[in-house]
């Protein structure tokens, strides 16, 4: 289990973080988000052990993790940590990059296991390419693939998906983290996408002006969100009533309705349109079945569809 303890840090004079508290138990996913410049990244590395802690404590079950003034070496066995610029090693090629710290005692079981691994990342067909001919979305892979060789007890990511196009991304994202849960790995994910949270975090944390804004599970974070910050990371909201109204909660109906929109835009988004409109000079977004013309009056009725 982690726990981090009341723990503030500053890179000069101005704090980065401020009283952050929470815990991950054996196997969890914690989500890190919150606005670039947030300190989601900053919180990994003080996880990792990169920096000293101005106060506070991070404990792997009893290991208490220790910065640079207190460690030779940065880092520890049970802990990996994939950062947003992979260092990998460029002249040698990908199996050879995954298995660098793999022992060679036992050759077969060190093949079968960066064969695994490689199914997980989805670059078999690249085994044998040096990294240095490969893509950037492809290198990312490598150093997940990498990180996960010597199955640690818990894995940080910050953005571990930022490189990877959108065709490969879905199906990594679900093997990677249903691979994760299956091996009771804990993970840590930086990220500014919902789609690395729904349907896969445990828990959330929100990081905003150098504080924990939110620490809850993305169900609670999604019905309740509480702060327009927390509706924006899941979908286009609005604020009707000082309340907060996402805008698929908002929709046309025939009834008499005291919200009225004239419509501005409309925005092509495959199975739905979002719909720009105004209601006097508030620009709100509602969601259509179909585009509506510029101009057009449309009644509206807000319908809270949580699960
Ligand atoms: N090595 C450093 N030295 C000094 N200041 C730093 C350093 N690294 C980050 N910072 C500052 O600390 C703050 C937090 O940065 P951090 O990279 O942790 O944010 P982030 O939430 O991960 O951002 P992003 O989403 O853009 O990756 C920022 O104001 C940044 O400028």
């Amino acid at each position: 289990m982690l726990q981090v303890k009341n723990i503030y840090f500053s890179y000069k004079d101005t704090p980065v973080l401020k009283n952050i508290n929470f815990s991950i138990k054996q196997g969890e996913h914690l989500s890190i988000i919150g606005e670039s410049g947030s300190g989601k990244s900053t919180l990994l590395k003080l996880i990792h052990g990169e920096y000293d802690l101005l106060k506070g404590d991070i404990l792997w079950k009893d290991q208490e993790i220790l910065g640079p003034k207190y460690n030779l070496v940065i880092g520890y066995d049970f802990m990996k940590y994939v950062a947003q610029e992979f260092e990998l090693m460029p002249f040698i090629s990908v199996e050879e990059n995954i298995g660098k710290f793999l022992s060679n005692f036992y050759p077969n079981k060190k093949r079968k296991r960066i064969k695994e691994l490689l199914d997980v990342v989805e670059l078999n067909a690249f085994s044998k390419t040096k990294v240095k001919d490969l893509s950037g979305g492809q290198k990312q892979r490598v150093a997940l693939a990498r990180a996960l060789a010597k199955e640690p007890e818990i894995i940080l990511m910050d953005e571990p998906f930022s490189h990877i196009d959108s065709f490969k991304k879905q199906s990594l994202r679900r093997r990677l983290f249903n691979y994760l849960k299956e091996k009771k790995i804990s993970c840590i994910v930086a990220t500014h996408d919902k789609e690395d949270v729904l349907g896969y975090a445990d828990t959330m944390l929100v990081l905003s002006d150098t504080k924990v804004l939110a620490y809850n599970t993305p169900q609670t974070l999604y019905n309740k969100p509480n702060n327009a910050l927390i509706a924006s990371f899941f979908n286009e909201y609005n604020i009707i009533n000082n309340t907060i109204v996402y805008a698929n909660e908002l929709i046309i109906t025939e009834e008499k309705s005291d919200i009225i929109a004239i419509v501005t835009q409309s925005y092509f988004k495959g199975y739905y349109y979002l719909i720009e409109a105004k209601i006097n000079n508030d620009i709100i977004f509602f969601e259509a079945k179909s585009s509506i013309k510029k101009g057009a009056e449309i009644a509206l009725k807000i319908i809270k569809n949580t699960l």
